[in-house]
């Protein structure tokens, strides 16, 4: 494939997304009327609002829930049609809270694998890619620190080999300086292997730091969709500015 057709090529596509969750007047919708498009290779970095429905659009698409309308297509094919194991090992998420089991830190890398039935090789090659000694492999999970914990289920989401990324909040817990860190892993990965990613965060700094495409959601409708460039320094929509200046709570850079 040219280099050209891989730059256009669609890795998710969103048509006429609608979810509702049940409330006290009846089904409330989280997210209304979603349309777009993620390309293929590119940093797409979600911000919004708290609760505007940021982590709902990527729970769509690994089938952690499903449209009540509408179809989110991966790499062409709709979500309800993969397997949810192979689409799981398509698309990685990785949550703000890492959840690691309680066995050992090799254990967790190794865990999506061994569902396979399958040997993770050179465990210590995950840790070092995510800035981690490979000694860590025979401690315990839980002794781990916050960053530490957030770097292993990094790289544990990594060694399944996704094609996509979806990242939800994963420096939150990070001090200054792990932040960049964690933030420069990513981002090499991404280049090395051409990964598409999603990445739900509230730090507009890192959103501008680190992405191709920003978009803004706010109560559960895609406001803005623009390279991140132009959505920072050319807003279109006046909401867009309102949240840039903080006006609607989880903005103002
Ligand atoms: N299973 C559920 N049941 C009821 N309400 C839900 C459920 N999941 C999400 N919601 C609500 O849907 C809205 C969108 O949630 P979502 O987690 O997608 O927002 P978010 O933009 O990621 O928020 P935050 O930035 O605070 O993480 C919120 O109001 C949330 O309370």
């Amino acid at each position: 494939m040219s280099d050209e057709r891989a730059a256009t090529e669609i890795a998710i596509r969103f048509h006429e997304v609608r979810k509702t969750v049940p409330g006290k007047d009846g089904p409330t919708p989280i997210l209304d009327g979603l349309t777009a498009d993620v390309p293929s290779g590119k940093i797409v970095t979600l911000v919004g609002p708290s609760g505007s429905g940021k982590s709902t659009i990527l729970k769509l698409c690994n089938l952690l829930i499903t449209p009540d309308s509408g179809e989110v297509y991966v790499h062409g094919t709709e979500v309800r049609a993969w397997k949810p194991p192979a689409l799981r090992r398509y698309v990685g998420l990785a949550f703000q809270s890492p959840t690691l089991f309680p066995g050992t830190v090799q254990e967790n890398l190794a865990f999506g694998r061994m569902l396979r039935g399958e040997e993770l090789d050179h465990p210590e090659q995950h840790l070092q890619r995510i800035g981690l000694s490979p000694d860590l492999l025979t401690q315990r999970a839980d002794d781990l620190s916050g960053g530490q914990k957030q770097r292993v289920a990094l790289a544990r989401v990594l060694a399944n080999d996704p094609q996509v990324l979806l990242l939800d909040e994963v420096t939150s817990a990070l001090d200054v300086a792990a932040i960049r860190e964690v933030e420069q892993y990513i981002l090499e990965i991404q280049r090395n292997r051409r990964l598409t990613v999603l990445w739900v965060t509230h730090d507009l700094e890192q959103a501008r730091r680190v992405g191709d495409i920003t978009w803004l959601v706010v109560s559960g409708r895609l406001v803005e969709a623009q390279a991140t460039r132009s959505f920072f320094e050319a807003p279109q929509s006046a909401l867009t500015q309102r949240f840039l200046r903080g006006e609607l709570g989880g903005g103002g850079a």
